[in-house]
């Protein structure tokens, strides 16, 4: 069924795993994300972005979704990702999302606060749970871009006074992340001892990890083998994901991951295959690449696998 995300985080956190949060844009990556979900016995969250409503049309992505649960009968959180106003998050609410994101990290910390209020107090009647951001990410992806200079990192005791002031249901934090193919110039590397702070001065309470891809060498390689070119991607070390799930991070979002396996399989599928032009063959094969990236995420870092 479509469920919100209350009692998965609750699980979640008690037992230190992570639910992954990947974006869904077409009918292959939703087909490959919940094949592998329905594999792996997990919890799944479904995200949105404005991006997407704006390439697929919300009304097909509705629907695909709704055919996800009909097909799998998996607990699936429909979310909206980087809701950029309290107009789209209400759209979303009374189309049946069963989660918002309203993302006004960019906004002074008292609007912040009043937004994301609004937000709430409109989603809790309705049963609908509620994301918000605090801190900002660096990194540039689709209308998401931050200066560099401008990220500035969730401050652990202003955290808890948003959360006690919103009533928002998760928060996500910036340690670090950023979104894209491009997150660390050097070493990549979390502040974890915020993380810690944040999740004692808010015990219990669902913290949520943006820009969490890991951004895999095997797939930088084999995009730029085969005509790509993005040399450096890095993204966070699978061994830090785990980590944060351990300090109260239950929600973790992946996009990246998901483009790069799908691109490197379309990618590769194309060169060693020059007459074909059955679009199908070339779908299928990115469909199945994004399925075992999640099936990869899913069984060996998230920590989800088996909990339904
Ligand atoms: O935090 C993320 C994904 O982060 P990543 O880029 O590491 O996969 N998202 O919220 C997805 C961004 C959608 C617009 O591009
Ligand atoms: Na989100
Ligand atoms: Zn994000």
């Amino acid at each position: 069924p479509l469920v919100t995300s209350k009692e998965l985080f609750k699980q979640a956190y008690e037992k230190g795993y992570a639910i992954g949060a990947f974006n869904v844009n077409n009918m292959e990556i939703i087909q490959g994300i919940v094949s592998a979900a329905k594999e792996e016995k997990s919890p799944l969250i479904l995200q949105v972005s404005a991006g997407a409503r704006k390439y697929a049309n919300p009304i097909y992505l509705k629907k695909l979704v709704e055919s996800a649960v009909e097909d799998t009968d998996l607990p699936i959180v429909l979310h909206l990702d980087h809701g950029e106003d309290f107009e789209i998050c209400k759209q979303c609410i009374d189309d049946g999302f069963t989660s918002v994101m309203i993302d006004a990290s960019h906004l002074p910390f008292e609007e912040n606060i009043a937004l994301t209020k609004k937000v709430v107090d409109y989603a809790h009647p309705r049963g609908v749970v509620v994301e918000a951001e605090l801190g900002k990410l660096a990194g540039i992806e689709d209308n998401i871009s931050v200066d560099a200079k401008d990220a500035t990192y969730t401050n652990p005791e202003e955290a808890r006074e948003f959360v006690e002031k919103t009533g928002v249901d998760s928060l996500a934090i910036a340690i670090g992340t950023s979104h894209g193919a491009y997150k660390f110039k050097g070493k990549p590397e979390l502040d974890f001892e915020r993380l810690k702070k944040i999740s004692k001065l808010l015990p219990g309470f669902p913290l949520v990890l943006h820009g969490a891809s890991t951004v895999l060498s095997e797939y930088v390689e084999a995009c730029n083998k085969f005509g790509g070119d993005i040399p450096g991607a890095q993204g966070v070390p699978e061994e830090m994901i785990k980590e944060a799930a351990k300090h109260g991070v239950c929600k973790v979002n992946i996009d990246t991951d998901l483009r790069l396996a799908m691109t490197s399989a379309i990618r590769k599928h194309l060169h060693d295959n020059p007459s074909n032009f059955d679009p199908r063959k070339y779908l299928g094969e990115g469909r199945k690449a994004v399925e075992n990236m999640v099936k990869h995420k899913i069984g060996n870092v998230l920590g989800s696998s088996d909990q339904i």
